[in-house]
């Protein structure tokens, strides 16, 4: 069946980011078809400024015509929008539902900042205080992950939401991180529960298919880093 123009779903990214895989969980959670235009962020699209002429970034979701930015709203808006198909990636419990916006805040605040440093900064000082930071934010992950989950594999309990989609799309970027800095950030010791987490996400078909090998991600970060094609 042709899809009515109005209706065809489209998304600008580029494979390495940890953003865009959150908008490709969320749609293949719902099922829905879409098209993939990857963008060259050194020289991005006439699309891309024009759907995202405030931050120029991407994922950019784009529906119809109407675009949607910001990967946490994107993940919201595809819940929302394919409501009836799939699992609901936001609890419907207006407080669950506060809980989880929380905690997604929390990664985008504290996992994001540290990870641009370990992936792309050549300083001593800043990489050792980002590694810090990140070790800080994942044992308090590991605490709010106890709460949330009520003994089951997901934040979500047992099907992914929002915190597991947000976190989720970084453990491909964790995965690097250990392997230049020989760091494990999920831990068996000190994070037992989110290297749980983590083999369960990373099961999930949805994810499977979208988290891209961390071996690929190293290959990719020394390319950029030596064309001096480094992006945030
Ligand atoms: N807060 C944004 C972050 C998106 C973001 O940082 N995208 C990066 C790719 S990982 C980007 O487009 N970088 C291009 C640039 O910095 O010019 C979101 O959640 O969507």
């Amino acid at each position: 069946m042709r899809i009515a123009k109005e209706d065809e779903v489209k998304l600008i990214g580029r494979w390495p980011s940890p953003f865009v895989a959150r908008a490709m969980i969320a749609l293949n959670l719902k099922g829905v078809e879409y098209e993939y235009l990857p963008d060259d962020l050194f020289n991005k699209s006439e699309l891309l400024l024009k759907s995202n002429p405030v931050y120029k970034l991407v994922p950019v979701l784009i529906h119809g015509d109407k675009p949607v930015c910001e990967s946490r709203i994107i993940v919201e808006y595809i819940d929302q929008v394919w409501a009836s198909s799939g699992p609901s990636i936001l609890p419907a419990d207006p407080y669950d539902r506060a809980i989880a916006r929380f905690w997604a805040a929390y990664v985008d605040d504290k996992i994001a900042p540290p990870s641009r440093v370990l992936a792309w900064s050549k300083d001593e000082k800043s990489i050792a205080e980002a590694r810090e930071k990140l070790l800080a934010a994942v044992l308090q992950l590991e605490e709010a992950f106890v709460k949330c989950s009520k003994g089951k594999s997901f934040f979500g309990g047992d099907t992914i939401n929002l915190v597991d989609i947000t976190l989720g799309s970084f453990l491909s970027w964790l995965k690097v991180f250990e392997i230049i800095t020989g760091i494990n950030f999920l831990d068996k010791t000190k994070t037992p529960r989110l290297v749980e987490w983590a083999e369960c996400f990373r099961s999930v078909d949805a994810a499977k298919e979208v988290l891209p090998e961390a071996e690929k991600l190293v290959e990719f970060r020394k390319f950029a880093q030596a064309a001096g094609r480094v992006t945030g």
